[in-house]
């Protein structure tokens, strides 16, 4: 058949598409930009028809009409594998329960463990060739269309079409197709770094090399990182990292990114899984071939981080306790966002001798009210999740400094994050870190 009759005998409107979904089903959502905002309209049309239907989906950046027209939670329950703005707010709202997860996993769980009954999800514009591209977010769909019942695509005009791999579905493979108008992609614009930021960003490119190759996340952080990066003499930059954010495009700008030193991993090529930024992020990525956009088991993957000489991951977390616990998706029991890929890249900056891997965090947390809380704790107590066990804690940074915790005793771990805290708190962590007896007589006052 021609591709292009396929595709015709294929297409549905979003409300007779969304009468596939039954009570009790399992349907999956495209993560981000790939969220199919007609068919969720479609099926939150449906509640009163339907008991129990749960949706999977991460990172939902714009009103969930499944969950926002189904307040009480009776007829759909959102579970969502990692949480920013929005979905965080709807967490808060009791609409929005998250999944645990390990990123570089992700594909797997669908593989190993999970049934899709409905997977929809947003795409570019068909090709010649009867090819759709999932473009800016390819964490898990290609795992996602492999165990679906029924696959429906929603074709967004808006979608860049970005090079990757295992990024594409052929429409022999799908069930459903349904065309329609799509907002502008939601932006994030890059953050505003204050002071703090800006110590911690010059600590860590003080302590990187010409030919390092990348991994960031989103926030401040990142932001300032990839701005100092841009105006320094650091060159021949690489990038391999879950997200890719603004930073990259600063650096990018800068020209000093050439992936050139990546040495057998996708010489000459930016690696990411999802694409997180402004339009002119994506306007970059775009049909460029110097991008691959590539399933998080393969980006997260321990052997392929392990095989990038002068690896440097930066990531940031919500607190650490004087064990060094890391907790980077709660605060007490709110929750934040996800473990996301830190436990990799943290994993994974062992495997290379000349890798580094760094968790940056304020030393100091200001709440609405005006009061500053440390962010070095002396135990979680509070329900706080831990995402980074201290047998996988490593290169911690704060506006004081760096210490790195990899192989120190706890009385050492103690004294190196006691150094790091806000001298405001620091007698009160002695204290009690002699209370939890991680704290040895010689150590210093
Ligand atoms: C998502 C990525 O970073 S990709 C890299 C690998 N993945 C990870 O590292 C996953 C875990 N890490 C993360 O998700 C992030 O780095 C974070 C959440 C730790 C920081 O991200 P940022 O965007 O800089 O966080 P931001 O400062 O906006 O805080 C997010 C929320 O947490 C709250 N928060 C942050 N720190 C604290 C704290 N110490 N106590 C209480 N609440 C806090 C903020 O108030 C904010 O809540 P709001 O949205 O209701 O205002
Ligand atoms: C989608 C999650 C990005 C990260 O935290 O790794």
């Amino acid at each position: 058949m021609n591709y292009r009759e396929e595709y015709k005998s294929k297409i549905r409107t979003a409300r007779d598409a969304a009468q596939i979904v039954r009570s009790g089903d399992w349907v999956d959502f495209g993560c981000y930009q790939g969220f199919p905002s007609l068919f969720d309209e479609a099926l939150a049309a449906r509640r009163d028809e339907l008991e129990d239907v749960k949706v999977r989906a991460l990172l939902i950046t714009k009103p969930l009409q499944i969950a926002e027209q189904d307040p009480e939670g009776e007829h759909f329950t959102y579970n969502s594998w990692h949480m920013i703005g929005y979905e965080r707010k709807l967490c808060d709202r009791g609409l929005c329960k998250f999944i645990p997860m390990v990123f570089r996993n992700l594909p797997d769980y669908y593989r190993r463990f999970l049934s899709v009954n409905v997977a929809v999800m947003g795409v570019t514009p068909m090709d010649e060739h009867g090819y759709f591209n999932v473009s800016l977010n390819n964490s898990n769909a290609r795992a996602v269309f492999d165990v679906a019942d029924v696959i429906i695509l929603e074709v967004n005009e808006k979608l860049p079409c970005v090079h990757g791999l295992e990024n594409t579905i052929h429409i022999s493979e799908v069930d459903m197709v349904i065309e329609g108008e799509h907002e502008a992609l939601t932006e994030f614009p890059s953050i505003a770094a204050g002071p703090v930021e800006e110590k911690i960003a010059s600590s860590i490119v003080g302590r990187m090399t010409d030919g390092a190759c990348i991994q960031i996340g989103v926030g401040g952080m990142p932001d300032a990182i990839g701005k100092l990066i841009a105006n320094s003499e650091l060159k021949n930059l690489g990038v391999h990292s879950e997200l890719l954010v603004n930073a990259y495009l600063d650096m990018h700008k800068a020209g000093k990114i050439t992936n050139l030193n990546k040495r057998g991993i996708m010489r000459g090529k930016s690696v990411f899984s999802i694409a997180h930024g402004n339009q002119e992020l994506f306007d970059w990525v775009d049909n460029n071939p110097s991008m691959c956009c590539a399933p998080i088991n393969y980006v997260n993957g321990l052997n392929v981080i392990g095989e990038i000489e002068n690896f440097v991951s930066i990531n940031s977390c919500i607190a650490v306790d004087l064990f060094g616990q890391i907790s980077a998706e709660s605060a007490g029991t709110r929750h934040i966002s996800g473990t996301g890929g830190q436990l990799d890249f943290l994993t994974a900056g062992f495997k290379n001798p000349d890798a580094q891997s760094f968790i940056a965090l304020p030393s100091t947390f200001t709440d609405k009210k005006g009061v500053m809380h440390s962010n070095i704790r002396p135990i979680f107590d509070g329900g706080d999740i831990v995402t980074d066990p201290r047998s996988q804690a490593y290169i911690m940074v704060t506006e004081y400094g760096v210490e790195n915790l990899a192989g120190s005793s706890v009385w050492e771990r103690a004294e190196k994050l006691v150094n790091l805290a806000h001298p405001d708190f620091r007698d009160e962590l002695i204290k009690s870190a002699e209370e939890i007896n991680v704290w040895r007589r010689s150590n210093k006052r």
